[in-house]
């Protein structure tokens, strides 16, 4: 365009907007570029044949907005990026805007970086309509719908050679979080020529949306419905994010209109925690039983299920979108499918963990030290995997062709640690083999030593273990010379070691050997990876078990991850197998499991019983110094008082251990489900007692 033809241009668009203003008050049905107009003089005082330059924000604001819009920026960057390849060809360039107007992202040609930023098509522009004007982002904000503001639509006359389409992304209930925009410095007159840009803005702003819908509620169980069948899964249009009773919780725009045909739900923006307290069960919207739509999965062949919405009778086809798994690169592909990858391919240390901040630190720590011979402290509460650590540090590093050796120092008795740790030699004392025997120390010799309940190794004898680290060197009991030992010491404890020293009952000294470097272990309440935990356990099982279709029914999952697990990860592998044991079929489902007790939130698993007042483990759910996996919370047993010879001789042997179901296991050389099959046969539960004769 010359100068003169857009110096007429912009007097002729003068006129056209005082003509506007002149008429008399807005009638009803404007268009939305006519009540955009009508804003812009009754409300912002802006005038015509105005030319106002582009507002672009400062640096730092642009970072105060950009951080604000942290997360939606991180989903829709593949969104965005698509869109532009699209559309990069024709002249177009793209931006999105936060909720305020301000562009936090922006595509476009580097060439016309100079008329872009002129124009306002630059990233930190700020298209707020009570500045700009009438203008794609602006009134896209004020009106809430996706528009083309095409030429001589636009209020300032330095934008009428612009063509702008934008549509908005809202967020999970409802609200505007941003806008995007397709804009092009030219072209052609006709307004029609925008129709197919409209189009795709508005796809992709869907899908953006969705996409941060998804995320954002990747915890929860997500029904997906559309009207085609087909398309369900690919990109089924209403999405419903459940709480494990199957109340809706939210649902993105599509799910807000069906709901909002719904008389007895209307969510609204501004008042979500009405919207949802009113919120209508999944169940009642589809007029079936909560049990019928957690099974899809199971029933249908292609995941997809028909149902009829009980609003208004019309069909719509739904499918289930699981909570979501940590995502950890370092185990891609691994339980996509449980049984996707052999576990045992995977390294040792890279097989403990998903995606939690603290389990990747200590990993990443025990990598750096498997290789060298660094003494290791291992500290975590009971059941939190400190013996799986020390093993696969040990399976990982160069001494894994010797032996690990592990002592358990509060499982044998305090005479026989020094025996059991040192050895003797031939005589040493009565009852003793007499050739002698070699200690654990000896026996990990080129191998690694594990100490595991350091804490509770007696004082006398962490003096000897100290003189056999600061030296290298062990002397038998009744030996005379000492033997030369090389082994790597990797110690664990759930005590609080620092206390001990305090206290005078750890030697500070010892501590100090041991502790080339500690590792610690988070509690499994407090790890992020719950759910790659639940899926690596139970692939495990299905390795062992051979029963390759076992799959844990979605509010199986919902209810573990809702668990606070004073137990830890000993306490999920044995809820794990106890359900297995009880399931009847393929399909794990909430009657299965045990009840979890006296734990927080988890402790009513949805659909179950609470049963009396009895708790396994603390409120807070940590599990106090000294309390060990058989006082912690057991699957429960019903109470029978009549028990066979059988059931008395397995109540005694659970006693007698002190009811650790492992140890018990291994004295039966039974697998743990069967001995969990036997406690339920004889429906025998922990204070049963065994009468006399
Ligand atoms: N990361 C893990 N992946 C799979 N299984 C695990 C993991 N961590 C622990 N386990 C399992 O949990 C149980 C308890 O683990 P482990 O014995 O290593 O815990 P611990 O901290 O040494 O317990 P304690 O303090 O009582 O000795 C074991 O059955 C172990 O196989």
């Amino acid at each position: 365009m010359t100068h003169s033809t857009a110096a007429a241009s912009a007097r002729a668009h003068t006129r056209v907007i005082t003509e506007f203003a002149r008429r008399p008050p807005l009638p009803a049905a404007a268009d939305l570029i006519g009540r955009s107009w009508w804003r812009c003089l009754q409300q912002y005082g802006l005038q015509p044949g105005r030319k106002q330059p582009a507002r672009i924000v400062t640096r730092s604001t642009l970072k105060e907005h950009q951080d604000a819009a942290d997360e939606l920026l991180a989903v829709a960057r593949a969104g965005v990026n698509q869109l532009y390849a699209s559309i990069n060809g024709l002249g177009y360039v793209l931006l999105l805007t936060d909720h305020a107007g301000v562009t936090v992202q922006f595509h476009g040609e580097r060439d016309l970086d100079d008329k872009l930023r002129q124009a306002g098509l630059y990233l930190g522009a700020d298209w707020d309509e009570s500045y700009a004007g009438t203008c794609a982002v602006g009134t896209c904000i004020q009106e809430q719908t996706a528009l083309t503001c095409h030429r001589g639509d636009h209020f300032d006359g330095a934008h009428i050679s612009l063509t702008c389409t934008a549509a908005p992304i809202f967020g999970p209930s409802g609200e505007l979080i941003a806008v995007l925009d397709i804009s092009a410095l030219n072209s052609p007159a006709a307004r029609d020529s925008q129709m197919f840009a409209l189009h795709l803005t508005q796809l992709y702003a869907r899908m953006i949306e969705d996409a941060y819908f998804l995320r954002r509620y990747r915890r929860h169980l997500v029904f997906r419905c559309d009207d085609s069948r087909e398309f369900v899964a690919l990109n089924g249009r209403v999405l419903l994010a459940l709480d494990d009773t199957g109340t809706i919780v939210a649902a993105n725009t599509a799910g807000r209109l069906l709901l909002a045909d719904n008389p007895v739900w209307v969510p609204t923006a501004r008042d979500e925690t009405a919207a949802v307290q009113a919120a209508p069960s999944l169940p009642e919207l589809l007029d079936s039983r909560w049990d019928d739509i957690l099974a899809i999965n199971q029933i249908s062949a292609d995941g997809v299920q028909a149902f009829r919405l009980s609003l208004n009778d019309q069909t719509v086809f739904g499918t289930l979108i699981e909570p979501k798994r940590q995502h950890d690169p370092s185990t891609h592909g691994r339980l996509g499918k449980e049984s996707a990858r052999p576990l045992e391919r995977v390294p040792p240390l890279d097989r403990l963990a998903g995606d939690d901040a603290a389990m990747r630190k200590t990993i990443e720590q025990a990598k750096r030290f498997r290789q060298r011979d660094v003494n290791l402290l291992i500290l975590g509460e009971t059941g939190t995997g400190k013996d799986m650590l020390a093993t696969a540090i040990h399976a990982s590093g160069h001494r894994r062709q010797k032996p690990f050796v592990a002592l358990n120092c509060a499982a044998i008795p305090e005479s026989l640690i020094e025996s059991e740790l040192f050895g003797y030699s031939a005589g040493a004392f009565t009852g003793g083999r007499s050739r002698g025997a070699k200690g654990l120390v000896q026996q990990a010799d080129g191998g690694t030593l594990f100490l595991d309940e350091i804490g509770d190794m007696p004082l006398p004898l962490q003096t000897r273990l100290l003189r056999v680290l600061a030296e290298g060197e062990v002397t038998p009991l009744g030996a005379d010379k000492p033997v030369f030992v090389d082994c790597r010491v990797i110690a664990a404890t759930h005590h609080n070691i620092q206390a001990m020293i305090e206290r005078n009952e750890f030697r500070a000294d010892l501590y100090y050997r041991l502790n080339g470097a500690t590792l610690t272990l988070p509690p499994l309440r407090q790890r992020a990876d719950r759910e790659f935990l639940i899926r690596s356990l139970l692939a495990e099982l299905k390795q062992k078990l051979k029963r390759p279709e076992l799959r844990l029914r979605a509010d199986v999952i919902s209810a573990l991850l809702a668990h606070s697990w004073p137990g830890n990860v000993r306490e999920l592998v044995n809820v794990l197998a106890y359900a297995e044991a009880n399931s009847s079929g393929d399909v794990i489902t909430l009657a299965d499991l045990p009840e979890l007790r006296g734990t927080g939130q988890g402790d009513k698993l949805p659909g179950s019983e609470v049963g009396g007042s009895e708790t396994g483990g603390s409120e807070t759910g940590v599990v106090a110094a000294g309390e060990t996996a058989a006082n912690l919370p057991q699957p429960e047993l019903t109470h029978t008082a009549v028990l066979t010879e059988e059931g008395q001789a397995l109540v005694m042997l659970l006693d007698q251990h002190a009811w650790n179901l492992s140890e018990v296991a291994r004295v039966m050389r039974v697998s743990r489900p069967t001995l969990y099959r036997r406690i339920r046969k004889f429906r025998i539960r922990r204070q049963t007692c065994v009468s006399p004769g």
